[in-house]
């Protein structure tokens, strides 16, 4: 074991924890790494150390003050740990341990209205604190995420050598790390990049499930991998082509897996937070939505007694109009969750740089893909998806596919969540009249809410005694 103060701590030996130690300590940093040691938690260190002798340069303690007073200073910890009230536990023992213009990074995923609340709280004892979104699930955390850090740009100075080494690289072999800007964004472009995770993963899932009504996994996986080979190509589209393929003896392992889906809310705050900013994420609630319906599994089973459930697919699926009409989705998928971002970035002055946050979606996190990598070029000269040309024309090409794939699916009693939502808002967001006259009309009529008229100025409101 090395006698040189650490140059940085890891605090929290899960899964990501105990990879992304892994990967700062391949870099050559000196590292300390905790983890508590509450009953059933004794041996986490001592088998994460025993586990890697071969890297004299990680030093494990399960005694707080002996793992702080390791580091070289300023400290920089990077706090792994379950988000939610485990952090403020955390925060409290840790934060009065520290000197002043230590740094603590949050990597996990915190909401982003309690990193500004702890990033307060910190500020208010001299700490440095920075919410980091990291993305790439244990696999990227090992060999190089996306990080996405916010807090103040001089506390990033400090740390932003070692979490630069560590992410992946991009396609031009720049960090998959930025600074995002001040409280709590990172975390908030952590929390839509996983609101966007989730629409990815529902469009995959509805295709799969709309799919196998005429195909085999093995005939669905070839579908799949075509199409990862051109500008469809993603990491969740890759992971699902392996998942579809995966045999436990003679059966396919997706066959066996209960079909009620979890989550650990990232979705939920994403969609709420579209709700509170005002910006229609529609495809966002539909996925979360579609997990939560996945979940009342007792009752679907039981319901599917009452009806006729024969779901047959009288035709053959077009795949190249399935292709068209995933390519859609996607778009729309994009649109809306840039939107959030832009809207937020707007309300809560973060100035936030969006061809860079596409650029560092391009590798190490899971909605990687030739899509970011677009967006990366695009976003230089372009504000909104609907203003890039080339994306604008697969809209409006999509459009009929979209159609076509929910007609075939509404007539074999399937539901498809995710592109309907695309297809609706797409449709709406083209359209120049929608009959939202009318919610006006009742609004007023039992609530004296006024409304504005077509034939007078959009700044006179009126009132009707109905
Ligand atoms: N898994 C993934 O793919 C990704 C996860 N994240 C986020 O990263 C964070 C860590 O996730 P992950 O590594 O998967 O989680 P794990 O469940 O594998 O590990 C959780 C860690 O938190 C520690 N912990 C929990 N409660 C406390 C507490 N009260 N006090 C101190 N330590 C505590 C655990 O310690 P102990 O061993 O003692 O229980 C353990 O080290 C989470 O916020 C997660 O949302 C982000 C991106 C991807
Ligand atoms: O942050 C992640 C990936 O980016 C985590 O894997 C996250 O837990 C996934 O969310 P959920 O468990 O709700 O599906």
């Amino acid at each position: 074991m090395s006698s040189k103060k650490s140059d940085f701590g890891v605090f929290g030996l899960g899964v990501m924890g105990s990879s992304i130690s892994l990967n700062i300590a391949d870099k050559g940093y000196e590292l300390s790494v905790y983890n508590r040691a509450d009953s059933g938690e004794e041996e986490v260190v001592k088998n994460f150390i025993s586990a890697n002798a071969d890297r004299p340069n990680i030093k494990g303690f399960t005694d707080l003050k002996l793992f702080i007073d390791s580091m070289a200073r300023p400290r920089k910890i990077l706090i792994m740990i379950k988000a939610g009230p485990a952090v403020d536990l955390v925060l409290n023992s840790l934060i009065p341990m520290l000197s002043e213009g230590d740094i603590i990074i949050d990597g996990g995923n915190s909401h982003y209205l309690n990193t500004k609340r702890r990033f307060d709280l910190a500020q208010s004892q001299g700490i440095e604190f920075i919410g980091a979104g990291i993305s790439g699930g244990e696999e990227g955390a090992r060999k190089g995420p996306s990080i996405m850090p916010g807090g103040r740009k001089e506390s990033y100075a400090y740390v932003s050598e070692i979490l630069e080494a560590i992410a992946a690289k991009d396609d031009f072999g720049k960090t998959c790390c930025t600074y995002i800007g001040p409280d709590g964004s990172g975390h908030f472009i952590k929390m839509v990049h996983n609101g966007i995770e989730y629409v990815e993963m529902q469009l995959l899932a509805e295709l799969y499930g709309l799919m196998s009504k005429r195909m085999t996994n093995d005939e669905i996986a070839a579908v799949f991998e075509s199409w990862n080979k051109g500008k469809l190509s993603s990491y969740l589209l890759e992971i699902t082509i392996l998942i579809l393929r995966k045999k436990e003896g003679s059966s396919y392992l997706i066959d066996m897996i209960l079909d009620k889906a979890g989550n650990k809310g990232t979705g939920s705050w994403s969609s709420k937070a579209a709700f509170d900013l005002g910006i229609p994420n529609t495809m966002m609630s539909a996925a979360v939505f579609a997990r939560y319906i996945s979940s009342f599994k007792e009752v679907r089973e039981n319901m599917s007694k009452l009806v006729r459930t024969d779901s047959n697919m009288e035709q053959e699926l077009n795949i190249s109009i399935l292709e068209k009409s995933y390519e859609f989705a996607r778009l729309v998928n994009h649109q809306q969750g840039f939107k959030l971002m832009q809207q937020a970035s707007e309300s809560y002055g973060w100035n936030l740089d969006f061809s860079e946050i596409a650029r560092i979606w391009s590798n190490g996190c899971i909605i990687k893909s030739h899509l970011m990598n677009i967006l990366y070029k695009e976003f230089q000269t372009k504000e909104d998806l609907f203003e890039m040309e080339t994306v604008n024309k697969a809209l409006v090409k999509g459009e009929s596919a979209t159609r076509e794939i929910l007609m075939t699916a509404l007539r074999s009693r399937f539901s498809l969540h995710c592109f309907s939502a695309a297809y609706h808002y797409w449709v709406d967001m083209t359209t120049e009249r929608l009959p939202a006259n009318l919610i006006q009309a009742q609004r007023d009529f039992f609530g004296a809410h006024t409304y504005q008229r077509i034939d007078a100025p959009e700044s006179d409101f009126y009132h009707t005694k109905w």
